[in-house]
């Protein structure tokens, strides 16, 4: 093992090796990084002995089978769950650790897409796009938005980025599915968030509008340089717009790697029998099998 030389750090703080601080420098502060992590409900054991660190900008794809725990993962990622065993540092953060007003924080700082439900049914657009400015407003403001809408400018660039700017004052129920989750990316536009989470976002689409909405993510994602991991089912969407895959079966890490390294082999042995059913011998592979 090669020497480290060490540094006399000044009292009370830790001490740390020419090695360690050269190694903190090469590599930024992982932006998520689970050792050893388990979630359990009750005696329901979901997930197990996962590990995985993912560093800024990357964009990453996490399948499995229908249970395998991805939504689950992704709880656990944005701190609204907190693991029943081993670590999730969340920028940096150690989940367990926080509460109140720090557990808060480190939630602005994390952009979440779901299925659907994304926007308040009873509030125009413009109030559900400035949503994402609610973390950076005092109460007072937000509260005048609502009446006054605030940073105006700032939604109108956003809806016109993802081709909505004339529906600023619509109602999202006047909306379609595409165009409400065209919205709540505006929102995550006008958020800026460090990382962001999308949790089967294109599942109630169908494979035109959902890859147009994987786009737009991917797009926003690369322009902001921001990190972006996605809950995919569609894995016709995976090629062109994620640099790596973590497949989850049965709560377990099964496999990681770059989409071209997916085989049918490995698809089948991933989701088992459900396999025929997602009709996946469909799905093109860039390994052309
Ligand atoms: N709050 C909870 N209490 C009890 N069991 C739960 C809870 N949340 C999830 N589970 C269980 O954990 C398992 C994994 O669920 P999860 O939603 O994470 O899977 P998933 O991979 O996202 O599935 P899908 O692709 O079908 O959405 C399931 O068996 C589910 O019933």
């Amino acid at each position: 093992m090669a020497e480290t030389t060490r540094i006399e750090a000044p009292q009370g703080a830790s001490r740390i090796s020419v090695k360690e601080s050269r190694d903190v420098l090469l590599k930024p502060q992982a932006v998520f990084a689970l050792q050893g992590v388990g979630k359990s409900f009750g005696r329901a054991q979901v997930l197990t002995d996962i590990a995985f660190s993912v560093q800024p900008g990357e964009r990453i794809a996490v399948i499995g089978p229908s249970g395998a725990g991805k939504t689950t993962l992704f709880r656990l990622l944005s701190a609204v769950l907190k693991p029943s065993s081993g670590r999730v540092l969340t920028l940096g953060c150690d989940t367990c650790a926080l509460r109140g007003r720090a557990l808060r924080r480190l939630r602005r700082q994390i952009g979440v897409l779901y299925q659907n439900d994304n926007l308040i049914p009873h509030l125009r657009v413009v109030h559900n796009v400035l949503m994402g400015r609610l973390g950076d407003w005092a109460l007072a403001r937000a509260l005048l938005s609502l009446l006054w809408p605030q940073e105006l400018a700032k939604a109108k660039e956003a809806l016109a980025r993802v081709e909505l700017a004339d529906k600023l004052w619509s109602m999202p129920g006047e909306l379609s599915g595409g165009q409400q989750q065209r919205v709540a990316i505006a929102r995550l536009m006008v958020q800026q968030p460090r990382v962001m989470l999308a949790d089967e976002p294109v599942s109630q689409l169908d494979i035109r509008l959902g890859r147009e909405i994987i786009e737009l993510l991917c797009t926003l994602a690369t322009s902001l340089g921001t990190t972006l991991l996605v809950n995919l089912h569609t894995l016709e969407l995976l090629h062109g717009n994620f640099e790596r895959v973590i497949a989850l079966r049965q709560g377990r890490l099964f496999w990681e790697g770059a989409p071209a390294a997916i085989s049918r082999e490995l698809l089948q042995e991933l989701y088992g029998a459900e396999y025929r059913a997602l009709h996946l011998d469909d799905v093109s592979l860039n390994s052309g099998s």
